[in-house]
Parts: C-alpha cells; structure tokens; sequence
C-alpha cells in the first residue's frame, strides 16, 4: 500500500497564468505549501493564484521575480524558505516562444529566449540546488522543456534550441546532485492551449499567411490522442514528479503530449 504523500514546500516560476498556473494549484491540491513567482507585469494574477492556494488551506504568498536576473532568483529562493521553513521542490517553469524565420532572428532576441528559457531555468536549479544541499535532505528540481526539446519546430529555432538545451541542463545536474539527494527531471508537454500558443498562433499565421487559428489546427492535427493539451494534464505529471512516487526517477525530460513525439 503506497504511504501517503508528504507535505513539501514547492516554488513555482511563471505561475501566474497556464501551465505554471495549474501546476501551482495541482500541487497545492496534494498537500503542498506553495510559492508562486512570477515577472511584475502579472503581479495581480499571481496575488490571485496565491489567494486560491490559501483558500485551500496551504500556505502560498507570491514573490514577483525575472529569473532571468540571479539576485531576484536568489532572493525568491530566500523569501520562500522564510515564509516556509525549507525548500523541497522547485519547478522552474517560466518561459517565452519567439516565433520567427532563422534567417531573421535578431540577436536581442536570440538573447531573450535564452536569457529566460535557459538561463532562467539554470539559475532556479542552481539557487535550489545549493538551497536542499544545505538543507541535507534532498529534494526535487523539476524543469519547463518542450517537445521541441526531441524535435524542433520551424519557425521556433531559438525557441527549440533553448528547450534541448534544458534537456541537456536536466541531465547534467541529476549526474552532479544525485549524491545529495536531489533529482532532477523535466516535462515536455506538447500543444497546450495557453496564451503562448495564442501568441505562436498569431505569429505562425503571420510568417505562412495563415489565418488566425489555423496553426494551432494544423499542429493539433497531429496529437494521437484527438485534442489539444490543457494545463492540467501537464500539472499529473509534475504531481508525480514532486512525489516520493517519483524518488528513482532522474535525469529524464519525459513528453506528455497526447502522443505527438513518439521516441
Ligand atoms: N503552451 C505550450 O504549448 C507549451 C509550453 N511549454 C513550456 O511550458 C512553460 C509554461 O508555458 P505556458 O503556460 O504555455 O506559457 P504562458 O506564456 O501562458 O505563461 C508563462 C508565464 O511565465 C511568465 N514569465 C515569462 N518570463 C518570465 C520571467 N523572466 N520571470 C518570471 N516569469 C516569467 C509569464 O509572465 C507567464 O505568466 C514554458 O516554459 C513553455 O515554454 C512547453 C511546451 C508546450
Ligand atoms: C510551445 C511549445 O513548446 C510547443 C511545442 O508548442
């Protein structure tokens, strides 16, 4: 009979909104007390997405943070042991799409997508990491890949590249902090109807001359499972991945995307 589950003390990035939204509420439904962050410009969003955590009975507060900058990682990571007690989990989920021809990709924005996709991801596992190793008591580092992560999309070069490289990221530090204790392992969802599919919609439509919603047709068409991903099937799966159930897990960005990539 499996033991039932304990409660953590969880942060989760890009929560104000979509995946990292419904990853935040999943895990406060399992028991956790949970930290949400999120960049200033979605500050009411995030104070609602803590309300409703409270409302369930865990302790939640939200911490406006940019991963991309290294003091205000530091500093989410800091506040939340404060309010907290420790840190068990940290799901490094804050991302951005960029939707362009490679042949026209600024460098700025080359720069953008990997300041937030990578960048950010290594500073919330480095900032946990050094957290739980002081800790001593192991703990759980889960990160935002894509399955682009396997196989990019045109027109997301940058995109998909930042997203492999949290792939390669997610490997490098299970293989250096297994011996703490820590695991470390990724999602890759698939098509997931948020805003930045919203976004990606609008953009591919402009670069092929499709209309509005057509993208996100044509992509869709090819889920096995006949529909398009919302964020709580994303957040079952990090469920598992903030769990004991998961404790000999490391190292893997696994994709749950209704069976697009098939590896
Ligand atoms: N929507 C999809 O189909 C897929 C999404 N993903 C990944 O899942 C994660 C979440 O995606 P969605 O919820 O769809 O995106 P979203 O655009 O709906 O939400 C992302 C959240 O991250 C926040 N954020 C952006 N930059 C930030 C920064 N510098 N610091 C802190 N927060 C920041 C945004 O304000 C936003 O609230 C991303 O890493 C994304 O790349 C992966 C595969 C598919
Ligand atoms: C946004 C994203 O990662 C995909 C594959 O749609």
């Amino acid at each position: 009979m499996p033991s039932p589950q304990q409660s953590r003390n969880v942060i989760v990035t890009g929560a104000a909104r979509g995946i990292g939204k419904g990853i935040a509420l999943r895990l406060a439904e399992d028991g956790h007390n949970v930290v949400v962050n999120d960049i200033n410009a979605n500050s009411s969003a995030l104070d609602g997405v803590a309300a409703a955590i409270r409302d369930m009975g865990r302790q939640s507060i939200a911490v406006a943070a940019d991963v991309t900058s290294e003091n205000e990682v530091k500093k989410l990571v800091h506040q939340s042991v404060d309010e907290l007690g420790c840190l068990d989990v940290m799901v490094a989920n804050a991302g951005i799409a960029h939707v362009e021809s490679l042949l026209n990709v600024s460098l700025e924005d080359w720069d953008r997508v990997m300041d937030v996709n990578l960048r950010g991801v290594f500073l919330c596992y480095r900032e946990a990491a050094r957290q739980m190793i002081d800790q001593g008591n192991g703990g759980k580092i889960i990160g935002a890949a894509s399955i682009v992560a396997y196989r990019p999309f045109a027109l997301l070069g940058p995109y998909s590249a930042s997203k492999w490289a949290v792939r390669g990221l997610t490997q490098a530090a299970a293989m250096e902090w297994a011996k703490h204790g820590i695991t470390v392992n990724a999602y890759c969802p698939g098509i997931v109807g948020t805003d930045m599919w919203e976004l990606i919609d609008e953009k591919l439509a402009a670069e092929e001359g499709w209309q509005k919603g057509e993208a996100l047709k044509t992509y869709s068409g090819s889920i096995a499972l006949g529909r398009v991903s919302v964020p709580e099937d994303v957040a079952s799966y990090v469920s598992y991945l903030a769990s004991s159930d998961s404790d000999y897990m490391t190292g893997q960005s696994v994709m749950i995307d209704g069976g697009i990539q098939f590896s």
